[in-house]
């Protein structure tokens, strides 16, 4: 498994590790040993995944405290371009964000620390994103950021958004309750 940095600190892309035979693949979607090995989190109480449409775009989503948690995301079916916002002041790299491919051909995942806004555009029909998080879900702690409101890349600016996600508060409007040093 390789891990690679991304610019923002504690945020990974995540290669996941693939056999090849006639048969198929085999792909490994997670190591604990190698986790600890690389000091990052290994608890991953709940798992969903989601099926998208084509040019549906879901988020920027993330919990606050106490129920903030990581996120492990990838894509196992079709192609994502998932998207990551560091929501915590005074990180080097606040208010700042990356887009990356995320495809079962790729097979890389991002492991996204607490404090960052996430979101994904979905690039296929029948888009299977896959999310492990650190701690359960939680309506009450549940929030977001306009998905156009942080100068995020998107490859339009029409994208089939929920109602929930069309009426988010814009991100120069949000009173981040998170601070770099806090992260997990
Ligand atoms: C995320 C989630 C939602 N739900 C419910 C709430 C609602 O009734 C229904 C759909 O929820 P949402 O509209 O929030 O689903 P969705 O827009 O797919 O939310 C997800 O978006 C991506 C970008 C993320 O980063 C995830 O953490 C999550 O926030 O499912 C759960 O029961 N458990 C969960 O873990």
């Amino acid at each position: 498994m390789d891990i690679i940095k991304t610019k923002i600190p504690g945020c990974y892309e995540i290669h996941k590790i693939v056999r090849k035979d006639t048969r198929g693949r085999l792909v490994k979607t997670f190591s604990e040993k190698t986790f600890q090995e690389m000091a990052l989190h290994r608890n991953f109480p709940e798992v969903y995944y989601s099926v998208s449409n084509k040019n549906v775009l879901r988020g920027l989503h993330f919990q606050i405290p106490s129920q903030h948690h990581v996120k492990l995301v990838a894509c196992l079916q079709g192609s994502i371009l998932d998207a990551v916002v560091d929501l915590r002041i005074e990180s080097p790299t606040y208010g700042e964000n990356i887009l990356v491919e995320l495809n079962p051909d790729k097979a890389n995942m991002l492991y996204i620390p607490a404090g960052c806004a996430h979101g994904f555009y979905s690039l296929t029909e029948n888009t299977i994103f896959l999310n492990k998080t650190s701690t359960g879900y939680s309506q009450k702690h549940d929030r977001g950021i306009h998905w156009d409101s942080c100068g995020i890349d998107w490859p339009t600016n029409k994208p089939i958004v929920s109602e929930k996600d069309k009426h988010l508060i814009d991100f120069a409007s949000y009173n981040s309750p998170f601070r770099y040093q806090e992260a997990i």
